[in-house]
């Protein structure tokens, strides 16, 4: 009799465990509690190794963030290392699937490279701190000429102190199974700075986390780094093209390493 009322006891846990959508929030409350936990330890050490705001800071971050992959199931196969041994400032452009993309790019962060992220970020907790000591270039998305700004002192910058940037010039997260028309500034960026543009192609998340069928399983990520693409010479009358040209190549990578097949020509770049 007593051990009846052990049942639920056992069984409850074993109900959640085999849940997916248990899964699917746990892995997420976790992956988001870890991050702000790994920031607290973070934190200190970046002040106390840099005094501050720094560049540098991302060696810190990227160093801590590297094992989280682990422990939330997943693998990442690089290919492509070579394009990114290459002396002085380039912009990284990547596509944008779920914050999970962070994961991938500390995986292949080069030295003396952040990102630009959209300033509501700062706002998040101890990840807001981190990400503001790492040096991220915080953007209003809202305010096109204020981002214009920003960036076009981020051009400067980047030659200046001889740093790289990471770009998702999607502008927002995508889950759709295909890339999102590119916003320019990335290319924008490049161009005023006349240094070259890498792509880095994640491919798609939808065989182990679909965000609206609440399923988060373990999975393999292909990271596929691109050759550069050259803007030496090139003037904002060539941004739109550079844009088209980076689309393209990145889209038929996403398709390829996603295993898909192209079904059509796909969204131009955002006019
Ligand atoms: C140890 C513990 C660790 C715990 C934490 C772990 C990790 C933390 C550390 C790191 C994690 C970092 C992760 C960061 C991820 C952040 C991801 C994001 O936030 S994505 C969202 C923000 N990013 C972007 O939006 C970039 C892409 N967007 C753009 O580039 C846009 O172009 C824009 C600059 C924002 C402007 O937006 P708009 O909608 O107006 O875009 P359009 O492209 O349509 O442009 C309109 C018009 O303006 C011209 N234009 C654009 N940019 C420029 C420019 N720089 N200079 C001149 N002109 C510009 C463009 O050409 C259009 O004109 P036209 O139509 O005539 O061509
Ligand atoms: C007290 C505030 C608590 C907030 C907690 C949020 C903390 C986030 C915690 C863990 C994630 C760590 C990686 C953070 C980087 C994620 C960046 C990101 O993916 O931002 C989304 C942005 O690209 C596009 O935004 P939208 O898709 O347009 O929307």
């Amino acid at each position: 009799m007593d051990a009846l009322w052990m049942l639920p006891l056992l069984l409850v846990p074993l109900l959640l465990l085999t849940s997916s959508t248990f899964v699917f929030y746990f892995k997420k409350c976790f992956y988001v509690a870890w991050m702000m936990m790994l920031a607290v330890i973070a934190i200190p050490i970046c002040i106390l190794k840099s005094g501050g705001r720094d560049i540098e800071n991302m060696r810190v971050i990227r160093f801590l963030v590297r094992h989280v992959k682990y422990l939330l199931g997943l693998r990442f196969e690089v290919s492509g290392w070579e394009h990114l041994q290459m002396d002085g400032p380039y912009v990284i452009i990547s596509n944008h699937q779920s914050s999970l993309d962070v994961l991938g790019l500390m995986e292949v962060l080069p030295d003396r490279c952040t990102m630009i992220a959209k300033k509501e970020l700062i706002y998040a907790g101890t990840v807001g701190i981190i990400c503001w000591l790492g040096g991220i270039v915080f953007i209003n998305r809202q305010k096109t000429s204020d981002a214009k700004s920003v960036m076009a002192d981020a051009a400067k910058t980047m030659l200046k102190e001889q740093i790289r940037l990471w770009v998702f010039p999607e502008g927002t997260r995508n889950q759709k199974g295909d890339l999102l028309p590119f916003k320019k500034g990335a290319f924008h960026l490049a161009v005023q700075a006349q240094v070259p543009i890498i792509p880095i192609v994640f491919s798609s998340y939808s065989n182990f986390y679909l965000r609206k069928e609440r399923e988060f399983k373990s999975g393999t990520i292909s990271l596929k780094v691109l050759p550069k693409i050259e803007t030496k010479g090139l003037t904002s009358d060539d941004v739109s093209s550079l844009s088209d040209q980076s689309y393209a190549i990145m889209r038929s990578t996403f398709l390829e390493i996603s295993g898909r097949t192209p079904q059509s020509n796909g969204p131009s770049s955002a006019h």
